[in-house]
C-alpha cells in the first residue's frame, strides 16, 4: 500500500467542538480548548502519524462576520487554509440545531467544494439521542453536499478512528511531510502566549472577550541552571479599566492567572518556569493595524 500524507482542517461555529476533535485525532493536546468562543486564534498544527499516512491538521479560528480589522484578519487565515489543505471537515454539534452560522459557513465552503472534499460531522454525539443525531445528519445534508456524513464523539471516543481514515483517504500519496513525533510546528513561543491569554481570561471572557493579547518577549534558560525557564511576557488590554479587571484586588487575580498560566507551560514544555507577566494598555490594538503586526496577527 502506498504512503499517503496531506493536510484537513476542521471548520464550524465557535465551540463546534473542531479543537477537542483535532486533540482526539492527534492524542495530545496542542491546539487549546475552551468552554467559550473563539479561543483558537493561531492555525495551530497536529500531526497524525501512522505507517500508511501522515496527516496534518490545521486548526483555524472561528470564520465570524468581520467588524474589526482583527475580524477580518481571522477570516483571511480560514480562506488561506481552506485553500491550502486536501479536505475540509465542517463540525455541527450533535446538540444544536443547525441554524444562520452554520448556513453561513455552509455557503462559504460550498465555493471550495469543487476543488476540496468536504466532509459533514455531526459532532459531540454523546450530548444527544439516536433520533437526534439521525435528525441532525439529515439537517446537516440539506445545507450543502458533502464527500461523506460522520457523526463523532471526541469526548467518548465514538468513530473518531473512522473520521481519521476518512480523512486520508482524502489524502494523495507522497512521503511524510513532517518528521516522526512532531505534535506541532507552532513556535513553542506563540502555544506559550497562547497559555497565558488562555489563563488571563478564565471567568472574565464575557467581559473581554477580545480584548486581551499575549506577547512573549523572551524564553530563557536561567543561568547556571537546565532546569528553570525565565519567561518574560506582556499581555495587552485596550483600557485601563480592563487592566483593573485583570489585576483583581490588590493584584490577586493577576497572581492566579500567572500561577495557572504557569503550570500549564510545565506541563507543556516539561521544565520548571519562571513568569514573569506584566500588563499593558495598548489603545484599540484590535482596530490598529500597526498594533496588530506586532501583537503578532
Ligand atoms: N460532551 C462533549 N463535549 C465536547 C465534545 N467536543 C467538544 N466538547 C466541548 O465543547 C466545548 C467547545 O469545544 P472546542 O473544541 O473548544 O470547540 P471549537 O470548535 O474548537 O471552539 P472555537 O475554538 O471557539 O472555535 C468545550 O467545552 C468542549 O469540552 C464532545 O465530543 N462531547
Amino acid at each position: 500500500m502506498n504512503h499517503r500524507s496531506g493536510f484537513a482542517c476542521f471548520v464550524g461555529r465557535p465551540n463546534a467542538g473542531k479543537s477537542t476533535l483535532t486533540n482526539a485525532l492527534v492524542g495530545s493536546k496542542i491546539a487549546i480548548t475552551s468552554s467559550k468562543p473563539q479561543t483558537t486564534r493561531h492555525a495551530i498544527r497536529g500531526i497524525v502519524h501512522r505507517d500508511d499516512a501522515q496527516l496534518v491538521i490545521v486548526d483555524t479560528p472561528g470564520l465570524h462576520r468581520p467588524r474589526t480589522v482583527l475580524g477580518e484578519r481571522l477570516n483571511d487565515i480560514v480562506y488561506s487554509t481552506w485553500s491550502e489543505v486536501d479536505v475540509v471537515g465542517f463540525c455541527v454539534p450533535a446538540n444544536e440545531k443547525v441554524g444562520p452560522g452554520d448556513k453561513f459557513i455552509a455557503n462559504e465552503l460550498r465555493k471550495i467544494a469543487k476543488r476540496t472534499p468536504v466532509l459533514g460531522i455531526v459532532t459531540k454525539t454523546d450530548l444527544a439521542n439516536r433520533q437526534q443525531i439521525a435528525d441532525q445528519l439529515l439537517a446537516l445534508q440539506e445545507v450543502m453536499e458533502f464527500a461523506e456524513l460522520i457523526p463523532v464523539s471526541a469526548s467518548a471516543g465514538f468513530q473518531v478512528k473512522q473520521l481519521e481514515d476518512l480523512l486520508v483517504q482524502r489524502l494523495p500519496e507522497g512521503p511524510p511531510l513532517y518528521p516522526d513525533g512532531d505534535l506541532t510546528d507552532e513556535p513553542e513561543q506563540t502555544l506559550v502566549a497562547e497559555l497565558i491569554r488562555e489563563a488571563a481570561l478564565e471567568g472574565v471572557r464575557d467581559e473581554l472577550p477580545h480584548s486581551i493579547a499575549v506577547t512573549v518577549e523572551e524564553m530563557l534558560p536561567r543561568e547556571g541552571r537546565d532546569d528553570l525557564l525565565d519567561v518574560h511576557a506582556f499581555l495587552y488590554v485596550e483600557r485601563p479599566s480592563q487592566k483593573g479587571i485583570i489585576l483583581g484586588h490588590k493584584g490577586e487575580r493577576l497572581r492566579t492567572v500567572g500561577s495557572e498560566a504557569r503550570r500549564h507551560i510545565e506541563a507543556l514544555l516539561g521544565t520548571k518556569v519562571y513568569l514573569d507577566l506584566h500588563i499593558k494598555v495598548a489603545k484599540d490594538w484590535q482596530r490598529d493595524p500597526k498594533q496588530l503586526r506586532r501583537l503578532g496577527f
